[in-house]
């Protein structure tokens, strides 16, 4: 029987840290933000969806889509978000579905679902338990602050687009406080794998 893990948080929480050391388990993860990457790519249905919608301003030389771009325009737009979310969630969520009835298939103990708007866009259903990456929202500013270079507004403007990281520790099965050093997160998600009987 496979548990499948919905792992979220909020941008920057640390679920590609705490994804990573599952992959080092050899538990199989299932990335939406890489897939939502994927299905825009020029020649997807998704792609032609988008450029109808925001117009070749968005779209770069190479004919790829200009991700800061569209990124300035979405998160300081609720209704553009919104319109964007409704044409490239389906084609995420499909995908993750074939890929994870894959693993399914083929008997995989665990595979994690990496979801950031698991909450939001109401996909627990999908998973079997729901694991959040929590900090504290300074420390989640000052990371995506550092590690996308963005401006304090940049950063918070994406944050907020989100729903908050405490109202998603406290809708989670269980959730991992990664404010401290990575090795103590490691720590943490060995005792929820263990509470939750896997690897
Ligand atoms: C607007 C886009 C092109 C900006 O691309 P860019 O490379 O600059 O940012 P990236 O994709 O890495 O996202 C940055 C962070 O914002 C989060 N995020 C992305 N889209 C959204 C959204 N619609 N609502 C809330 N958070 C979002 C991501 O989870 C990530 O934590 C891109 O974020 C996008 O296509 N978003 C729509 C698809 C989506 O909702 N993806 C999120 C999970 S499925
Ligand atoms: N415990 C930690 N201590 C210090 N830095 C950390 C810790 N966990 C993560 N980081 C750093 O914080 C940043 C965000 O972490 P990570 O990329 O794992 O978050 P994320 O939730 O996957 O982000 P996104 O939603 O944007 O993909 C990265 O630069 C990462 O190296």
């Amino acid at each position: 029987m496979t548990v499948v893990i919905g792992l979220t948080g909020g941008i920057a929480s640390g679920k590609s840290t705490v994804s990573s050391m599952f992959q080092a388990k050899n538990f199989p993860v299932i990335d939406a933000d890489l897939i939502a990457r994927e299905v825009v790519e020029p020649g997807e249905r998704a792609y032609d969806q988008v450029v109808e919608a925001f117009g070749k301003e968005i779209i770069k030389d190479d004919h790829k889509i200009n991700r800061p771009k569209l990124g300035s325009i979405i998160f300081t737009d609720e209704d553009k978000r919104k319109q964007l979310n409704a044409i490239v969630h389906p084609a995420v969520r499909s995908r993750m579905l074939s890929i994870r009835d894959d693993y399914i298939k083929k008997g995989m103990p665990c595979v994690v679902l990496d979801i950031p708007l698991l909450f939001e866009s109401n996909l627990t259903h999908l998973v079997d338990k729901t694991l959040v990456v929590y900090v504290d929202e300074d420390v989640q500013l000052s990371r995506l602050m550092k590690r996308n270079g963005y401006s304090e507004k940049e950063a918070s403007d994406r944050i907020k687009a989100q729903m908050p990281l405490k109202e998603k520790a406290n809708l989670a099965d269980i959730f991992i406080d990664n404010n401290h050093s990575i090795e103590e997160t490691k720590v943490q998600l060995d005792q929820v794998l263990q509470t939750w009987g896997i690897g």
